[in-house]
């Protein structure tokens, strides 16, 4: 479960500040998925890098399960990201000079508190079953550069899963693609919220995804409201 109280984010706007996210509350269970679409400019990004913990908001509190983020050190947040929390954000940070499965393993092998060979194999094992689940398990061996955009994105999500999250951040999963493939990577993600069991918080402007979801809220400048209950929902 991932649960934002009355998040407030400012920055510095000249000699003002200027509010990105303003007094929003949101919560979502496991096994659901939530959509926040909304203008450029509106505050989504901010809001999910409050989500993430990447960013400490001004006022309110991040529960990621029970344990409220606002309030741990740096180092507990790097923690709780590793351990908790799968990000994908729209620039896909994939390292250009490992494989997909790679990409995988690394990710992995932080997150396991063991180390050696039985917790890189471990890691292989999983990240083979990921692949496979995203549909990429004939591409594991390829680089960034060898995939299309799409394959990269499932390279993406598959590689947050790696660490068996509770939470799935996922910022315009499907920008960059067809309508054919977005609507593919849209159904990938709601298939992996249920079997995964994940809290899954998706933004994105893609107007076709949106009745798909458990639930969808729209932002304007910096204020989250519900936009509708889905048929999903
Ligand atoms: N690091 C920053 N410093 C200063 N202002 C910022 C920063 N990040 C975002 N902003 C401002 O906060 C507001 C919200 O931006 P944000 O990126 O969250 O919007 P968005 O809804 O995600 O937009 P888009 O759909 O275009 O990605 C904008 O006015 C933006 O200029």
């Amino acid at each position: 479960m991932i649960q934002l109280d009355r998040i407030t984010l400012t920055f510095p706007d000249g000699g003002a500040r200027l509010t990105a996210v303003d007094d929003v509350s949101l919560r979502v269970d496991r096994g659901s998925i939530v959509g926040i679409t909304g203008p450029s400019g509106s505050g989504k990004s901010s809001l999910l890098a409050v989500a993430s913990t990447l960013i400490t908001p001004d006022q309110g509190s991040v529960f990621i399960g029970d344990v409220d983020a606002t309030l741990l050190s740096a180092a507990e947040k790097a923690e709780l990201r590793r351990d908790r929390l799968g990000i994908v954000f729209q620039q896909s940070n994939l390292l250009s000079s490992l494989t997909a499965r790679e990409q995988l393993v690394v990710m992995g092998e932080l997150g396991g508190a063991r180390r050696g060979a039985r917790a890189r194999r471990a890691a292989g094992i999983r990240a083979d079953a990921l692949l496979d689940a995203v549909g990429l398990v004939d591409q594991s061996g390829k680089r960034p550069a060898q995939l299309s955009g799409g394959q990269r994105q499932r390279v993406n999500i598959a590689r947050a899963l790696m660490n068996d999250p509770t939470v799935l951040v996922i910022d315009e999963p499907t920008s960059a693609l067809d309508q054919e493939r977005g609507s593919s990577i849209l159904e990938l993600i709601l298939k992996l919220t249920v079997e995964h069991d994940t809290a899954t918080v998706l933004v994105t402007h893609d107007q076709r995804l949106l009745p798909l979801m458990d639930s969808v809220h729209t932002m304007v400048d910096g204020v989250l409201s519900t936009a509708l209950d889905t048929v999903a929902g």
